[in-house]
Order: C-alpha cells, then sequence, then structure tokens
C-alpha cells in the first residue's frame, strides 16, 4: 500500500534505511533528478556519492544528526533543496529516512524572471512618476498653474499651508481667489474639520451680523425662538472663507475686528462669549487699500486681514495658462455633454490675445457655450465672440493706456503670425521691420 501511496506522489521521495542503503525510490525522483533505480536502490550511500551521483547525501546527514535536514544538493546539473527527515522506532532509534527534494534551478529562474518583471515594473513607475509629476505640475488639485505667477501663488501656498495665519486673498472677479481658498484650506492641517464659506455680498446687510455671531433667543423679532450659532462658531476648528470682504458693512467691520483679535464671539442679544478656534481666509477683488483711504474700510481690520497677502493675478497677465486652462474647461465640458470638441490652434492663439476681463470664469463659461452651441467638432478662432476686433475696447478704469496699447500690439502680432506663418512676412504685412517685430514679440513675451 504504502508503495503506492508513493508512486502516486507527484514530489520527488527517496527512502533509506538505517544503515544508509537506499531502499525506494518513486518516479517523481526519477523525473526530477534524471537517477534511477539501478544507481541508488541496494546501494550505499556513501558509494554513490563516491560515484559523483549525487553531490552530497542529506540521509546520511539525517543519520547523523537524527533530525530533519536540509541541503542543497547538486544533481545532473540541476540545484535542488533536499529535505531529509528521520522516522524514529520504538526506542527512538532512527530506522528509515524520508528525503523529498525540489528543483530550485526552476525557482531561481522564477526568481530571476520576477526580478526582470519588477525591474520593469520599477521602470514603468518611474515613467508614471514623472508624467505625474508633470502634470502636478500644471494641476494642483484641480488648480490649473503653469505660468510663473500662478506657480509662486501655489508656492506661497505650500509654505503657509502649516500654519493657521490670516490669509487675504487679492485679485479682479473670476481670477480663482475661491479656488486657491479651497487650495489652503485642502493642503492645511483642518482638511477634513469644518470649512464655512460665507460670500458677504450675497448676504442682505441686515442680517450679517446674525449670520456671523448667532444670537441668542428671544434676541429679535422673527428670530428662531431657541437662537442660534453664528458661521464663525460653526467654523471652529476649522476654517471660514470671508469672501467680499470689501462688501462688509462699516458699522460691523468693529465687531469683525474684535472676533480676529480675541478669537471669541458674543452672540447677538447673549452676554457669555464663546471661545473660537477658527483660521480666516478672506478675499476681495476691491483695492482695500483705496477703500481704506476713503473712510469705507476700517484701517486697523485690514491690517488684521492682510497678515498674508495673496495676489492672483488676472488672466491677461499669465497668458501661458490660457491654452491649459482652455483646453481643461473643454474636457469638463466635453465629459458633461457626452461630447468630444476639440479647439483649434487659431481659437487658442485668439484666446491668448484676448484680455478676459471676466477672467476665469470668464473663460469656462465661454467653453462650455461654445462646447454647446459649436456644430462641428472643431471649434475655431471664427466661432469666438471676440475675434471680431471686439477684444480689446478700451476699459478705462480697469487698464493704463499703454496696457491697451500692449494687448493691441500683441493681437496684431499673433494675427499676423498664425496668417503668414514666418516673422519676415508678418512684418511686412504690419508694416514694421523684422527685427523691429523680433523685438516686440520678445517684450511681449510671445
Ligand atoms: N487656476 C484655476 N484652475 C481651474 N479652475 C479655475 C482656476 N481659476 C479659476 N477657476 C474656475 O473659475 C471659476 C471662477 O473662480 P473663483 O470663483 O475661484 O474666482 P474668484 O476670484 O473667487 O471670483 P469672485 O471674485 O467673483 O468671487 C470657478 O469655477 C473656478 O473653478
Amino acid at each position: 500500500m504504502y508503495e503506492k501511496v508513493i508512486n502516486a506522489s507527484y514530489d520527488p521521495i527517496f527512502i533509506a534505511d538505517k544503515d544508509g542503503y537506499g531502499i525506494k525510490m518513486n518516479e517523481a525522483y526519477t523525473r526530477v533528478t534524471g537517477i534511477t533505480e539501478d544507481q541508488l536502490i541496494g546501494r550505499h550511500l556513501k558509494d554513490v556519492v563516491k560515484d559523483g551521483i549525487i553531490s552530497e547525501s542529506v540521509s546520511l546527514k539525517v543519520l547523523k544528526e537524527k533530525k530533519q535536514v536540509t541541503i542543497i544538493q547538486h544533481v545532473n546539473g540541476k540545484e535542488l533543496l533536499v529535505t531529509g527527515n528521520p522516522i524514529f522506532d520504538d526506542k527512538g532509534n532512527v530506522s528509515h529516512i524520508v528525503t523529498n527534494l525540489r528543483n530550485i534551478s526552476a525557482l531561481k529562474s522564477l526568481e530571476a524572471e520576477l526580478s526582470r518583471t519588477k525591474e520593469l515594473a520599477n521602470k514603468y513607475l518611474q515613467e508614471i512618476k514623472i508624467y505625474q509629476k508633470k502634470e502636478d505640475m500644471i494641476s494642483h488639485e484641480g488648480v490649473i498653474a503653469n505660468s510663473r505667477q500662478m506657480l509662486n501663488v501655489i508656492n506661497l501656498v505650500q509654505k503657509i499651508t502649516p500654519f493657521n495665519s490670516t490669509v487675504l486673498l487679492l485679485g479682479e472677479s473670476g481670477v480663482g481667489k475661491e479656488v486657491i481658498a479651497n487650495l489652503i484650506q485642502k493642503w492645511s492641517t483642518r482638511s477634513n474639520k469644518p470649512f464655512i464659506k460665507v460670500n458677504c455680498a450675497a448676504i442682505p446687510k441686515e442680517l450679517i451680523e446674525s449670520e456671523l455671531f448667532g444670537y441668542e433667543k428671544g434676541a429679535f423679532t422673527g428670530a428662531d425662538s431657541r437662537g442660534r450659532p453664528g458661521l464663525f462658531e460653526q467654523a471652529h476648528t476649522g476654517t471660514i472663507f470671508l469672501d467680499e470682504i470689501g462688501e462688509m458693512p462699516l458699522q460691523l467691520q468693529g465687531k469683525l475686528l474684535r472676533v480676529l483679535q480675541e478669537f471669541e464671539v458674543t452672540r447677538i442679544g447673549g452676554r457669555r462669549t464663546i471661545k473660537i478656534d477658527v483660521r480666516v481666509i478672506s478675499a476681495t477683488n476691491k483695492d482695500l487699500e483705496s477703500l481704506v483711504k476713503r473712510g469705507e474700510f476700517r484701517e486697523d481690520l485690514y491690517y488684521r486681514l492682510n497678515i498674508i497677502p495673496i495676489k492672483i493675478p488676472p488672466l491677461r497677465k499669465r497668458q501661458e495658462d490660457i491654452p491649459l486652462l482652455a483646453n481643461y474647461f473643454l474636457d469638463q465640458a466635453n465629459q458633461k455633454y457626452h461630447l468630444n470638441k476639440q479647439l483649434t490652434d487659431d481659437a487658442l492663439l485668439a484666446m491668448k490675445a484676448y484680455a478676459w476681463p471676466g477672467n476665469v470664469r470668464e473663460m469656462q463659461n465661454l467653453i462650455e457655450r461654445l462646447v454647446i452651441t459649436t456644430e462641428a467638432d472643431d471649434i475655431t478662432a471664427s466661432h469666438l465672440p471676440f475675434s471680431n476686433q471686439t477684444a480689446f475696447v478700451p476699459q478705462p478704469i480697469q487698464k493704463k493706456m499703454k496696457e491697451v496699447l500692449q494687448d493691441i500690439e500683441r493681437e496684431m502680432i499673433l494675427k499676423a503670425i498664425s496668417e503668414y506663418k514666418t516673422t519676415r512676412k508678418a512684418a511686412e504685412v504690419l508694416g514694421i521691420s523684422q527685427s523691429a517685430l523680433v523685438k516686440k514679440m520678445q517684450r511681449l513675451g510671445i
């Protein structure tokens, strides 16, 4: 019976007796080692080693040491991992040694294969990392920034996130102040704490105080009879974003200043002060300094808010971001409407030349509109509402004359280059020398 079991085993088995003679081996043993019965069975293992059939005998070692022994054996050019197990009789003497073995040459080649695969995986990982790094350089948690100015903004954000310092975001409407506020919150240690956004311009003036600071029960008619915590209290342990801070009514600015200095609030109609731990980010598209000069904004509050000012430049001052943002919004709109529209090069050039008074928001809205309304798959310059010279209608309040002239120069040059391809031809059409054109292009950053 035991012979049948041994022969049925897929794994090689060899049995030696207590005197070191081979007495049994199965077919798997011959399959793996190439050793036949006549070389091993009935022979003393010392002789088998002497004849060079096996390099070393594990059975003899087990007989000597009276315990399990594992060795590496070389047989017929194969490397084998051989384990011998003693079988003891009733008196505790070794009666037989059962040996099994595994071909580790195969394992070794698997190992080599594995390490090759690992190497390859590592190579791909590195490539992906480089690619991701490139992507990260452009998109920072969904904030597209590739221009030097915006990368400076992102760097500054990275520097300040570990601290709870008060931040004031400055920039024209639609430049991305809120996206930067979101980024500060996301990268800060308070990222999983409350993030309360307050648009000071959207709340009726008479309600701002109760919204921000809350009220006790019976504080005024129409109030919730149980009283209510204000937004500052709701932001406790987290961040409060005061958008359009320039719209804060003058009579409330004193109270806001006290909250920011003491970090405690008193609800309307209440007497107790409530301690709050909040990080304050505020934003405005107004020139707060002139508001201060005109007496419309408290100077002390301005200084309290302006601890870390971050200026976000208008889109026309960071033209490198324009194609990236345009394609980013194009992808978004394509996904939203299950379309596959493309922006042609001349459309991107025209976009680069445009002044974008409504900044990134204007671009986002325009691209979404174009994706829906353009019949063809390609969105070209002719589809853009500003490609017919409407781009640089001077906006005397927003721009200096020099800037407007530069914008016009830039647009004319970009148009000429895109139409005539070479600076020589473009210069001829524009009526200036080629070297003057090249100089102008350098000055305008084209
Ligand atoms: N760098 C950017 N990357 C990706 N999207 C952006 C970027 N800047 C702005 N946006 C998008 O443009 C729109 C306007 O941005 P945001 O609301 O942050 O501007 P804002 O300066 O806060 O405007 P406002 O002063 O009118 O409140 C948003 O939909 C925002 O997602």
